[in-house]
């Protein structure tokens, strides 16, 4: 899959708050999310999203909804290199351990070509709940993906052991407090992705009966 959408003719300035923002209706969008799939992290090589296109990903990531307009997330990038350092310093520190299934699971880490890290970060005791601002965080995960899809791009939401190990969190420059709310890997899949089973339709709705 290596054919990319043109998103020169899009309009990234901010929007004047209050703008009234007409429905845009879109039967490709319906067409894309009825179909939308991730693609395993080990297929995605290059081309990576360009800066362009990375910026485009990025605005439509924080698009989500978020009570209280707290935005209580963050989003730091890594480039081929800085992953590579982290791949080598989370070695380290599985192999320090004696730790083989840490060190294996690295292997993911290590092969897509660029990723995301998503950050939530629900220090501040407030009144708008910690799983709203969790849900906040993963939406912009979701966003992502969808994005990268649309663009031609392939995308993975990961976590992994180094999302949740202290010693791992702090190698990932986490504050006190902060969560991994997700990797998002990023590139182009070398392969189509395979349907997976989804949930029962019938099963998962119903009517409330109260
Ligand atoms: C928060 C979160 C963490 C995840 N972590 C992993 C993971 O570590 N390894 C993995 O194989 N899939 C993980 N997944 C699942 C994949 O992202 C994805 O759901 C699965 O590959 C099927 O995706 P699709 O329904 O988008 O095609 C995670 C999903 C979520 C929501």
């Amino acid at each position: 899959m290596t054919e990319k959408a043109d998103i020169r003719h899009l309009d990234l300035a901010p929007i004047p708050f209050g703008t009234p923002l007409p429905a845009k209706v879109s039967a490709q969008t319906l067409e894309l999310l009825l179909t939308r799939r991730s693609a395993p992290a080990p297929t995605l090589g290059l081309p990576a999203p360009s800066e362009d296109e990375m910026e485009v990903l990025l605005k439509i990531g924080f698009r989500v909804p978020d009570h209280g307009k707290i935005g209580p997330w963050r989003i730091v990038r890594f480039t081929t290199e800085s992953k590579a350092r982290l791949v080598d310093n989370l070695r380290a520190l599985a192999e320090a351990r004696d730790d083989k299934a840490q060190a294996g699971a690295l292997l993911k880490l290590s092969t897509p070509p660029e990723a995301l890290l998503v950050v939530y970060s629900p220090v501040q005791p407030h009144k708008i709940p910690l799983w709203e601002q969790m849900g906040s965080a993963f939406a912009i995960c979701q966003n992502l993906l969808i994005a990268a899809g649309a663009m031609g791009y392939g995308a993975n939401w990961i976590t992994d052991w180094y999302a949740y190990d202290a010693e791992a969190k702090s190698l990932l420059g986490l504050k006190d407090g902060e969560e991994v709310a997700g990797f998002i890997y990023l590139g182009t899949p070398s392969e189509a992705p395979l349907e997976r089973d989804r949930p029962d339709y019938a099963e998962r709705v119903s009517f409330w009966e109260g």
